[in-house]
């Protein structure tokens, strides 16, 4: 079976990639939701359906796989900083306390069958003054990233510890993909 990974993200890609899934990747085209009236599994889920039916409506002979990420705090969600200002705010916010990062996967099969799931991981932030942060933005870069951070990039230098999967605060709960590719439809 054809697969496709209907996402632009590097990390998405060397995720799968390492999982040991042969795949094409086509960079989805559709615009995400941030509505904070929608539950966030709902919301996560959603836009990843958005995201893998924007490629599977000209490729149906392929599984094709949509992710999102969201970083939930304070009931709202965060998504990608609009620039530094906007990534510095973000982290000031997260700083010395906890907040749930969501990634909301939808593999649409040939035939249209859709599976759609999500994954939570709770992430402890360590307290960032404005230094801290400064050297944090100095080693990763903030803004392809839901949160304006990267878990895999000097993430030691911001996160205290977590709770639940390392891969799903990346970009894709990678076991629960291949399980859902291998019972194919
Ligand atoms: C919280 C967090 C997010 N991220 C990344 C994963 C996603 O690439 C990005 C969240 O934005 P998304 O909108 O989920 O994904 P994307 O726009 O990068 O790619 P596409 O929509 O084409 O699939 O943030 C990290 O790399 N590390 C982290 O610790």
């Amino acid at each position: 079976m054809k697969i496709i990974l209907a996402s632009g993200s590097p990390r998405r890609r060397e995720l799968l990639a390492e999982a040991g899934v042969l795949f094409e990747v086509i960079v989805s085209p559709a615009e995400e939701i941030h509505d904070a009236s929608i539950p966030l599994s709902e919301l996560c889920e959603k836009n990843a359906e958005l995201k893998a039916e924007a490629v599977a409506v000209s490729n149906a002979d392929a599984a094709v796989i949509g992710a999102d990420t969201l970083v939930w705090i304070d009931g709202e969600p965060l998504g990608k900083p609009k620039d530094m200002d906007d990534a510095r705010a973000m982290l000031r916010k997260l700083g010395g306390r906890s907040h749930t990062v969501c990634t909301g996967v939808c593999v649409i099969f040939p035939g249209g069958v859709v599976r759609r799931f999500h994954d939570l991981t709770a992430v402890h932030f360590l307290p960032l003054d404005e230094a801290r942060i400064s050297e944090y933005f100095e080693k990763a870069n903030p803004l392809d990233k839901a949160g304006a951070y990267g878990i895999q990039e000097s993430g030691e230098l911001i996160v205290d510890r977590i709770e639940g999967a390392f891969d799903n605060v990346m970009g894709l709960p990678v076991a629960k993909v291949v399980e859902v590719l291998k019972a194919g439809f």
